[in-house]
């Protein structure tokens, strides 16, 4: 599989704030790759440096082998790498037909048929002003200006944002398509049921740091929940076994989070003789959520020491 974009310890220092901190991946070409993160985790910083617009303070990175940090190099990966920004930023003084006419005057691969068949889907009012336009209907229109430039990769900073159910799943549809086509997408997004519905490779990000890289599926069944009932209340100390990355206790109740095998730790746990044991598979959006928890246990763990 050919890596089409890879960074290796990109990082970010704003004065005193780290807003990406060594962070590496690549992504494959022909996937679709989901960005997670919390608000301020750095993903809309990462997608910047990708694309030159934010110099690295350390770190490099290419896209299709021009190096990010490289200003003509930089000027090539925008030709061949379409990004819808977060702030939909668009010409307000034009209306939805004038500034396709104008976006697509630029770009001689210009998907007609793209452009065609999303203004239909999305039914975009050609003649109004992007001034006057809803929120949905500015991303549905960032959208088209980025999806029909046909470019080889797809940067989207949270592609979804105002966009109803409907047409939330039609972008999401779109994006498999393309993938389908042979394109990149990389996307960011908080919406994680819609991650998991589309993504083939999940990156995680937290504070800046990698937290998680990797295919979906591989995920999904790396992590496990094991729900346990006991006669008593066991003590915590008792799951501070490797591959438990939180444990969560309620009384006789203990919840335990474990990345990797669960063999293991079940033969351990069974000695402490539990009444019930349930293996959980997790959701995306759970091994998010855990795994946030367990870095803010370690965290409070660490000052406590
Ligand atoms: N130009 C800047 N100057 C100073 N700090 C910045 C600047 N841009 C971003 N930051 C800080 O860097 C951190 C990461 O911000 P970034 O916008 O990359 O996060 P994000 O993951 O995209 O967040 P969100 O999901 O809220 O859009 C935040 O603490 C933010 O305040």
């Amino acid at each position: 599989m050919e890596e089409v974009i890879t960074v290796k310890n990109l990082t970010k220092l704003y004065q005193n704030v780290s807003a990406v901190d060594h962070l590496s991946f690549s992504v494959q070409r022909g996937s679709i790759c989901g960005f997670l993160g919390q608000n301020g985790a750095g993903k809309s910083t990462t997608i910047k440096m990708l694309l030159g617009m934010v110099k690295p303070t350390e770190g490099s990175g290419n896209i299709l082998g021009y190096a990010i940090d490289k200003e003509e190099d930089s000027l090539e990966i925008r030709k061949r790498v379409a990004y819808v920004a977060e702030d939909k930023r668009l010409y307000d003084y034009m209306t939805v037909g004038q500034i396709i006419r104008f976006t697509k005057s630029f770009f001689p691969n210009w998907r007609e048929d793209l452009e065609k068949h999303l203004l239909q889907e999305f039914r975009l009012p050609i003649d109004r002003k992007i001034s006057k336009l809803s929120k949905g209907m500015r991303t549905q229109t960032a959208l088209i200006l980025g999806v029909c430039r046909n470019a080889e990769i797809l940067i989207l900073d949270e592609p979804s944002e105002g966009l109803d159910p409907v047409n939330n799943e039609k972008v999401l549809k779109l994006l498999v398509t393309l993938a389908a086509e042979g394109k990149t997408v990389l996307f960011s997004s908080h919406q994680v049921y819609e991650v998991e519905q589309v993504a083939d490779t999940i990156l995680m990000l937290h504070r800046g740091k990698r937290i998680e890289l990797a295919p979906l599926d591989e995920l999904k069944s790396n992590y496990k929940q094991i729900k346990l009932y006991f006669t008593f209340s066991p003590p915590r100390a008792l799951f501070n076994l490797p591959g438990i990355k939180s444990v969560t206790q309620e009384g006789n109740w203990v919840m335990l989070l474990v990345k990797g095998p669960t063999g293991p730790i079940i033969a351990q746990i069974s000695k402490l003789q539990p009444l019930s044991l349930e293996i959980i598979d997790l959701s995306l959006k759970d091994i998010f959520l855990e795994n946030l928890k367990a870095i803010e246990e370690d965290v409070a763990l660490q000052d406590l020491a």
